[in-house]
């Protein structure tokens, strides 16, 4: 996650109803969203909330029905105002903000994309892209530039001159995309924005956020109810429960691996975490030798100290070249060589650090040795064990767990090993 802040919500509330901030005494007594809804006939829809979003980031609001992500969302231009709280965007507080300073930000700083795309029906394409950049007083030439390069971008060359209704589902919500990205806002609001599509579209459409999102690096707030989704697109997940509190704020990896609490595990139970936590989270550091300086008594003491039969081998830019075993570092030491290089052993199992274990299961079953984490440029950057990856997939507490392993194993045989 990227460290600068460009959002920072505290303890904002959004209640509904009539003279909500009779509310507050009933908050603190803990009375729940239900009783607080009968005795005064408002509804509690985001309670005491605080988290920030960091610049660039895919941010994930993720609740059920009701939890209160609209509304959330909503509070961040203002379509709804909050009951209490601050939310700074930059350090300015947008609450504090008169109507000019908030067109303003809503012009140029933050963007929505719909669940219903609001598309305007009897403009073009174009037209459609281009009018909220006409709002915003900007002169047809430049606006129209503007919007060509947005459609462009979204992959809608050729339809600026389609009307809305004759394009699918899925090439209508990237209008409306493009429509937001029109004046390069740097924060995207996306409610909902994938849900009413069919579902190949809708993972055609994650997959092109992504890589969009891989160049344009905005500040990203994206509300679904889907789990999937979330996982899928989010830098960091915050999942709210019923009546609008934060259950759980957490990448992907630690919401699996270490649901906060009972809700958040329900919601995850059925996820193949295989799939999702990578090579980085379970990798351990592994001691190494250097071709260039380490001869075979170094490499003999290294794994005598540590108890291990054999040692990963680097060349000075720490690229992996292989692993050397005891038995031949000893006989290299007896016969006096001085380079490791005759008994290098370059069979080497590798994984890259974003590699999802689900992928180094095979590997798991089908060799004792721990598996050589390196980067794109070979450069390594640690180990994974076997049992490491086992331990990771079959947590007792976890039911996907063992349906994953039985099923491996009912494919795959485990090798007549003990797992
Ligand atoms: N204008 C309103 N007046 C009164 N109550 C409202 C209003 N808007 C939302 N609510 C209530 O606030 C709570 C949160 O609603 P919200 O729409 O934000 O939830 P959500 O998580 O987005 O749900 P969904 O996924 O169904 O849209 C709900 O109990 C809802 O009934």
């Amino acid at each position: 996650m990227e460290h600068e802040v460009k959002i920072k919500i505290e303890n904002l509330y959004k209640i509904f109803g009539p003279n909500p901030k009779r509310v507050f005494p009933l908050l603190e007594q803990g009375r729940t969203k239900e009783e607080i809804l009968k005795k005064s006939g408002c509804v509690v829809a985001v309670n005491d909330v605080s988290f920030e979003i960091g610049k660039r980031e895919t941010f994930v609001i993720m609740g059920l029905s009701g939890s209160g992500k609209s509304t959330l969302i909503r509070c961040l231009n203002r379509l709804i105002n909050p009951t209490a709280g601050k939310i700074l965007i930059d350090g300015e507080n947008i609450l504090d903000m008169d109507k000019e300073q908030l067109r303003k930000v809503r012009r140029y700083t933050l963007s929505m994309v719909f669940q219903h795309f609001g598309l305007l029906p009897h403009r073009t394409v174009l037209e459609n892209v281009e009018f909220g950049l006409e709002i915003s007083g900007m002169d047809k030439e430049t606006r129209r530039e503007k919007a060509l390069s947005s459609l462009d971008l979204v992959g809608l060359k050729g339809y600026e001159k389609s009307m809305p209704d004759e394009l699918s589902g899925g090439m209508q919500q990237r209008v409306g995309l493009a429509r937001a990205l029109a004046n390069d806002p740097e924060v995207l609001l996306m409610d909902e924005a994938f849900s009413a599509l069919d579902p190949l579209i809708r993972t055609q459409m994650q997959d092109e956020l992504l890589t969009l999102q891989a160049k344009m690096h905005k500040t990203i707030v994206f509300i679904t109810h889907d789990l999937d989704e979330a996982l899928k697109l989010g830098d960091r997940i915050l999942i709210l429960g019923p009546g609008g509190v934060i259950r759980q704020i957490g990448t992907p990896e630690e919401i699996l691996s270490d649901p906060a609490d009972d809700y958040v595990k329900a919601f995850v139970q059925n996820v193949d975490k295989s799939k999702i936590i990578t090579v980085s989270s379970i990798m351990r550091n592994a001691q190494v030798v250097n071709i260039d300086k380490d001869g075979p008594g170094t490499a003999t003491r290294l794994m005598e100290k540590a108890s291990m039969d054999r040692i990963v081998v680097v060349d000075s830019d720490r690229k992996l070249l292989g692993i050397v075993k005891i038995d031949d570092t000893v006989r290299l030491q007896k016969q006096k060589v001085k380079s490791l290089e005759s008994i290098l052993f370059d069979q080497v199992y590798t994984a890259h650090p974003t590699t999802p274990i689900s992928e180094l299961l095979p590997v798991a079953f089908d060799s004792e040795d721990p598996i050589a984490v390196i980067d794109e440029d070979g450069v390594f950057h640690g180990a994974v064990d076997r049992g490491a990856i086992i331990a990771e997939v079959s947590d007792e507490n976890d039911d996907g767990g063992p349906v994953i392993l039985s099923e491996f194993i009912e494919q795959n045989g485990n090798g007549g090993k003990d797992i």
